[in-house]
């Protein structure tokens, strides 16, 4: 199978402390990689680094054969990223910022569907800052799945949605697979990385502890779930 993102010997240290060392992975087409780790561990480095925001110390990266640091313009129409809610303008409504984000691709979602599927048809009049921390958080899901991305980056996931929201949030990740998305995902429920990652990798400071699916990380740390492997690993392994 074809991989989407392959990075390889990454490193960025801030000032001395080494953020993410020496890290390599890859993610095969039309999966769902979870990337895992305490906080701190590196998680949101390792993803600027992949996407080119951040410039790494050393390593080599590709998102679907590209340099993403070279080709930024080309690989904008391919890859989905989930911002973080504090980066929206003030006074604008959740509709204005669909309509806005839906202008910048060749071919956008019809958002209107995904904001139904996610419960949010009636708050499109709503200014963005006025809305629920769920609401904004599946919002962010849903612009950056607005220009129909081959490849889509989303840190922390379903951070600070409910028990149902969550749900709505995995099956629309599911349907993406379904059509052939490749997801990169990062956080800190294993529930939810059980139910939709393929393929894991933990990290913790930096380095990697493990990666595999969840059956080979069960198995690896003699564990029953992916909560008693990650506590295992993370306590099991001081440095
Ligand atoms: N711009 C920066 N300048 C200095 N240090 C940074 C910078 N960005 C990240 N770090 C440091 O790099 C390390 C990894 O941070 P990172 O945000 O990648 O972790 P994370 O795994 O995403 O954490 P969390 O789960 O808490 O979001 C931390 O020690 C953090 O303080």
């Amino acid at each position: 199978m074809e991989n989407a993102i392959e990075v390889s010997g990454l490193t960025k240290s801030f000032d001395g402390h080494t953020a993410v060392n020496h890290l390599s992975l890859k993610v095969k087409k039309d999966t769902i990689f979870g990337l895992l780790g305490h906080n701190g561990a590196g998680k949101s480095t390792t993803i600027d680094c992949i996407l080119g925001t951040q410039k790494p110390d050393t390593g080599e990266v590709t998102i679907l054969g590209c340099d993403p640091a070279a080709n930024r313009k080309q690989l904008f129409e391919k890859v989905g990223v989930q911002f973080q809610e504090n980066a929206f303008q003030k006074g604008l409504k959740m509709k204005e910022i669909c309509e806005i984000t839906h202008s910048l691709y060749k071919h956008p979602m019809n958002w209107r569907e995904q904001l139904q599927a996610f419960g949010l048809s009636h708050r499109e009049k709503v200014k963005v800052t006025e809305l629920s921390g769920g609401e904004r958080q599946k919002l962010c899901i849903l612009l950056a799945m607005m220009g129909q991305p081959e490849v889509i980056f989303l840190d922390e996931l379903t951070t600070g949605l409910d028990p149902l929201a969550r749900r709505e949030v995995w099956r629309t990740l599911e349907k993406l697979k379904e059509t052939g998305v490749t997801i990169f995902l990062t956080s800190h429920f294993m529930d939810e990385v059980e139910n939709l990652c393929d393929e894991l990798l933990v990290l913790k400071n930096g380095q990697t502890l493990v990666s595999g699916t969840v059956q080979e990380v069960l198995a690896c740390t003699g564990t029953k779930n992916m909560d008693e492997a990650f506590i295992h690993l993370i306590e099991g392994d001081v440095q």
